[in-house]
């Protein structure tokens, strides 16, 4: 395995170019957020505003439209309902983020066979949450896209069938070969499956264990993975890293760090490794 290093995040986020506006550094589409699980979209959709995204659209549950507007007025929105609004909207995106906290309804089904069935090759696709657990559970075949699953270790387990106990890099490297998806298994030192190569990260720890926090971690890999796409992989090992490189930070004066408090750390954080050599 190999260590996530800090200089592979300094090679990925550059100095941006002066001519450039918002089109230059994508275009993200995010969904999930249902009537109960409104503030996991919130973190997931400000985790991508926040590390850069030139523009960002969240589909969710109307429910979520006010709170979602106060908190992050930067974002626009569209109700994941309306399936026609929603397919359109997928042509004009660089990327998708499906799953935080979408739920595993008729409806949270329908919106997941929508986004497998219209997106294209060229783009993005971040399955998280809710969206694993429902492709694990009803089968569903993957679309051609570039597909990165971010599971934790129980959406691993119901994904790939591997009990956590049993989740060996060995076993983990086979299932992904098999799912031809880069894996991000969400852990203490998390490890990301690539078609090459896997990595560990060496940083984090329980300051991170709160509800939202790998919300958050979606919504970073989206906006990363959508301003620097000619490096994919580089982009999902410099989201994951900094992550929790903010968060150990946050760690050394606080005994908890909460996901907002992560996602307002992002730009400063971002500017740091954009300066170094
Ligand atoms: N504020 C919100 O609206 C929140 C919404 N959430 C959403 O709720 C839905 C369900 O996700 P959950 O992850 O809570 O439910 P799951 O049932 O998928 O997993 C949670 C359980 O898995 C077990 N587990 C074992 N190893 C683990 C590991 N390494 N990391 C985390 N859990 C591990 C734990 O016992 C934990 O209670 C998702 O769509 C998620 O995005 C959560 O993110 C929590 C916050
Ligand atoms: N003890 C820990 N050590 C390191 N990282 C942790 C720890 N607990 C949680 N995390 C990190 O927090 C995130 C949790 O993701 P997840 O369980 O999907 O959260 P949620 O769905 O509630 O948003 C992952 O990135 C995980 O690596
Ligand atoms: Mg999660």
């Amino acid at each position: 395995m190999k260590t996530i290093t800090q200089s592979m995040v300094t090679e990925t986020i550059k100095k941006r170019a002066t001519h450039t506006h918002k089109g230059s550094f994508g275009r993200l589409l995010v969904i999930g957020g249902n009537a109960q699980f409104g503030g996991a979209i919130i973190l997931t959709s400000s985790a991508a505003v926040y590390s850069g995204t030139g523009l960002v659209t969240t589909a969710t549950h109307s429910t979520n439209f006010a709170s979602l507007h106060a908190r992050l007025p930067e974002t626009m929105v569209i109700d994941f309902q309306n399936d026609t609004e929603l397919k359109k909207l997928i042509k004009t995106v660089d990327g998708i983020v499906i799953g935080p906290g979408l739920g595993e309804d008729k409806l949270a089904l329908q919106v997941v066979q929508a986004v497998f069935q219209s997106i294209q090759s060229t783009q993005h696709l971040i399955i998280d949450g809710s969206a694993i657990d429902l492709v694990a559970a009803h089968h569903l075949s993957l679309p051609d896209a570039k597909i990165v699953f971010t599971p934790h270790e129980m959406e691993w387990q119901r994904l790939s069938g591997i009990p956590i106990a049993e989740q060996t890099e060995t076993k983990n490297r086979k299932a992904q070969q098999k799912l031809q998806a880069t894996v991000v298994l969400k852990k203490y030192h998390t490890e990301i499956y690539t078609n090459d190569t896997v990595y560990q990260l060496k940083l984090g720890g329980p300051e991170m264990a709160t509800g939202g926090m790998g919300d958050t971690l979606a919504g970073m890999i989206g906006g990363f993975v959508v301003q620097f796409s000619d490096h994919e992989i580089q982009a999902i090992l410099s989201a994951t890293y900094l992550h929790s490189y903010i968060a150990d930070e946050l760690g050394k004066t606080q005994y908890v760090t909460l996901p907002h408090q992560i996602i307002n750390q992002i730009p400063q954080a971002m500017a740091k490794f954009s300066k170094r050599e």
